[in-house]
């Protein structure tokens, strides 16, 4: 018996009309073709080492990617901020993986432009669970830098079915997802080594139609946010040449962690998703995130495991505080990234504190994806290093 791939395409599923589930089953062959070509978890894999190299220029390449990807979208971007501004009740923000991560590091910008509840939601769940209750009041974002994932497209379907105003964010022109879509929004980034540019250059066009948005519709606080957001391209280059060497040096005590942790909240809960994502795709460790509430409600971190807090000034601060206390109480090791001048993190003697200059904490997740993503490369790379001394030993 041929295995049901998705329950939308379970005999006597209607959900999906006879041409979509066609559009499921072209995408989802393909995807398991990508999925089994993943590296292995062996400390020397080829193929890992090749996307690692390969990830260093695009990460460093971050700023320009997201100035192309801002100018090539300026009138779409202007499309989609009038259709949202103008009678939608509710945003659903979908995605997988990285792309999860960024729609989420996108909410907190776009709640408070649009005034309407603008949620994360990954793609199974929505595609599954969540569409009943959505309609043309509805608009669905989709991000996937493939824009192919089968989950998000999908939900992009399902969407469609229920008239919603759906739009594609992808780096691939011609994608299912962007064929399917109501209108695109096309990012400018290469992604031959591990997703970062990708990444970044979709937050940025998500938070720029936000501030767009904003604009649009009078709220205060969007031309704070529109003269924030135009200097943040300059900003990432300063924090990228900041972080670079420090990152590499924590990277090459902690090679040998067991597992490596990261901690965040607000909107950059985010960036402790990517960096335990960049830390799984670039090196055979474990990692983990985990909010810094959820943190203080198990025995979350053991001895000899790193923390890395992702906090700048705001809200979540004390709670981080909290956090770093306990990371040594454990007897882990504790690294902060968090906001120039912030002094809240100095009595707990941090191994190291990597400093970020201040921006709109809503903007934030931009800039502290980059420690995220330094962290994961870096031992990436000292990790090649270990295995190949090991090897010739
Ligand atoms: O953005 P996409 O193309 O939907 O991919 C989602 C996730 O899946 C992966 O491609 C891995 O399968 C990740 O690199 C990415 O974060």
């Amino acid at each position: 018996m041929v295995a049901v791939v998705s329950p939308l395409l379970a005999p006597g599923s209607d959900v999906l009309d006879e041409r979509q589930r066609g559009v499921v089953e072209r995408v989802s062959a393909a995807e398991r073709a990508h999925i089994l070509a993943l590296p292995s978890d062996d400390p020397l894999d080829a193929k890992r080492r090749a996307r690692v190299q390969a990830t260093g220029p695009e990460l460093f390449g971050q700023p320009e990617a997201v100035r192309a990807t801002l100018t090539r979208n300026d009138v779409a971007l202007e499309s989609v901020a009038t259709a949202l501004s103008d009678g939608i009740r509710r945003v659903l923000l979908v995605g997988a993986g990285d792309s999860l991560a960024v729609v989420t590091a996108a909410r907190y910008a776009l709640e408070s432009m649009l005034e309407v509840p603008c949620e994360p939601v990954q793609s199974l769940e929505f595609a599954y669970y969540q569409a009943g209750l959505i309609d043309a009041s509805t608009a669905v974002i989709t991000l996937s830098s493939s824009g192919e994932t089968t989950r998000t497209v999908e939900a992009l379907l399902v969407a469609q079915n229920r008239n919603a105003y759906t739009v594609a964010v992808t780096n691939t022109s011609g994608s299912t997802l962007e064929t399917e879509a109501d209108v695109a929004l096309l990012v400018e980034a290469t992604r031959v080594g591990w997703p970062t540019q990708s990444s970044t250059a979709a937050l940025a066009l998500l938070l720029e139609l936000a501030v767009r948005v904003g604009r649009r519709r009078g709220v205060a606080g969007a031309a704070a946010l529109r003269s924030a957001l135009d200097a943040l391209p300059d900003t990432m280059r300063t924090v990228l040449g900041r972080l670079d060497g420090p990152i590499a040096a924590i990277a090459a005590r902690e090679v040998t962690a067991p597992t490596v942790l990261f901690s965040g909240g607000g909107p950059n809960v985010a960036a402790a998703v990517v960096g335990a994502a960049k830390v799984k795709e670039c090196t055979p460790l474990r990692a983990t995130e985990i909010q810094v509430e959820e943190y203080h409600h198990y025995n979350s971190q053991k001895a000899e495991e790193p923390l890395f807090l992702l906090v700048p000034s705001g809200p979540s601060v004390p709670r981080a505080v909290d956090t770093g206390t306990d990371a040594h109480r454990w007897g882990g090791r504790l690294y902060v990234v968090t906001t120039e001048g912030e002094r809240a993190f100095d009595a707990l003697d941090p191994e190291a504190v990597l400093e970020i200059p201040a921006v709109p904490e809503s903007l934030s997740p931009l800039l502290y994806l980059l420690p995220a993503q330094l962290v994961g490369y870096h031992l990436g790379l000292a990790g090649f290093a270990a295995a190949e001394a090991a090897s010739d030993d």
